[in-house]
């Protein structure tokens, strides 16, 4: 079966271009194709990006399946217009031994509609101080080593876990923060939670585990991944760490780069997430960062909760909101159509450099023999983000009711069509 996308703006070896894909067998099998086919998709005046890749996600099966489920976490990607995740380990059980793993794979596999890789978590439980069988694990398919959610607060497990990932070449992503000087906060520390009469949590929570971190990545060489990086101080860490030579990368969430604790006007959890929106001067900071490439992807950190988990106020609602459906509209409207940077920038922010970067060499560009995992986006659509047009469980969105431009009109993977705008 021949599939041929037509006359689309087609994101090639990094540079758009006007031209027709054709599908065979669910790769790209030629580029510049004036041939027949099976099946024609009329992509005029449409992009045609490889599938967005969102190294961080959380789809809660097994174990808090009324949040999401692999499915819907999946086909909610598919609408985002992405096609490979990773998977974020804290579900329950957390899959911390190999059985728990493989049975965690094996489910990802049934279930998605989209490719999700997963990570295994660092220590056993995500919170002990127990580092999990590193090499088994890798050798099971662990894509990363996470245990997002949790700082790992014991220095030496931390060293050990950079040691053993280092030697069998997988990456380790870290949710930075000391839970020691998180303070029961709900709400960044300042001007923000004084005003709300809110819990604060400080950024040296953040910043200090970073320092202490990028000093052990340099002593292990372990590629080391900061997840959902919110703060100034922590961006300008990670450019000196850069500038030293360090192995370190950085994802930045569109939440971070949109919204500041500024934008918190009354009780509202749709605006709680962990770590916290920072101030507008750390936003300013994040989007320099993604301008002169000290950030090097977005990541959505996809946190689907039900409605009576987060329509409870700051101090009683769970942490969290959901991202991927509204990722690529937000970051194409506000970073590229504000002219702060390029489409093809953008696109290597979501889709090119998080896959080279985490070694997913299937994903990320279109090349001929690559599996036809592709996206089609009408740029110059422009919609509203609502509630009921979402494929995620969970609709704890902060940007609910913004218009946007960026319309995902069909998704394919492998080939296939798995998202299509009606
Ligand atoms: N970001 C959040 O606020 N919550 C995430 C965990 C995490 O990414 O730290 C979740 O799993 O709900
Ligand atoms: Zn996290
Ligand atoms: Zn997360």
């Amino acid at each position: 079966m021949k599939t041929v996308i037509k006359n689309g703006q087609v994101f090639y070896q990094g540079s758009l271009q006007k031209t027709n894909l054709l599908i065979e067998d669910g790769k790209v099998k030629a580029i510049g194709y004036n041939g027949s086919a099976d099946k024609e998709i009329n992509a005029q005046d449409k992009l045609v990006t490889p599938g967005l890749v969102d190294i961080h996600v959380h789809f809660r099966e097994p174990g808090q399946v009324h949040k999401e489920t692999i499915a819907t976490g999946t086909k909610a990607s598919a609408h985002g217009g992405f096609t490979t995740v990773g998977a974020m380990p804290n579900v329950t059980p957390v899959p911390d031994d190999l059985e728990k793993f493989a049975k965690q794979v094996e489910l990802n596999q049934k279930n998605s509609l989209i490719k999700t890789y997963q990570y295994a978590p660092v220590t056993k439980d995500e919170t002990s101080d127990q580092v999990v069988d590193i090499e088994g694990m890798k050798k099971a398919g662990a894509f990363a080593f996470s245990n997002d959610g949790h700082g790992i607060m014991n220095a030496q497990s931390m060293y050990s876990a950079m040691e053993r990932i280092a030697s069998v070449n997988s990456h380790l992503a870290a949710h930075v923060e000391d839970k020691n000087l998180f303070n029961k906060g709900v709400i960044n520390f300042g001007s923000a939670s004084q005003r709300l009469g809110l819990p604060g949590i400080k950024q040296v929570a953040e910043t200090s585990q970073l320092a202490r971190d990028l000093v052990l990545a340099k002593e292990t060489g372990v590629h080391y991944h900061v997840c959902h990086i919110s703060t100034k101080d922590g961006v300008e860490l990670v450019r000196m760490a850069k500038d030293a030579g360090i192995n370190v990368t950085c994802e930045a969430s569109p939440h971070h780069l949109l919204l500041s604790d500024a934008d918190i006007k009354t009780d509202d959890a749709n605006f709680k997430m962990n770590p916290p929106l920072r101030t507008p001067m750390d936003r300013e900071a994040l989007l320099a960062g993604i301008a002169d490439g000290t950030i090097d992807m977005i990541a959505t950190d996809h946190a689907p909760h039900a409605e009576n988990e987060k329509n409870q106020g700051f101090e009683k609602s769970a942490f969290g909101i959901t991202g991927i459906e509204t990722s690529f509209p937000l970051m194409y409207t506000h970073l590229v159509k504000t002219g702060l940077i390029s489409l093809e920038k953008l696109l290597a922010l979501m889709a090119t450099d998080p896959a080279r970067i985490f070694g997913l060499k299937q994903a990320g560009k279109i090349q001929i023999g690559q599996a036809a995992d592709l996206t089609v986006i009408d740029l110059n659509q422009e919609f509203t983000i609502e509630k009921a047009d979402f494929l995620s469980k969970g609709t704890n969105s902060p940007f609910i009711g913004q218009k946007v431009f960026g319309q995902v009109e069909q998704t394919l993977v492998n080939g296939q069509t798995v998202y299509e705008h009606k």
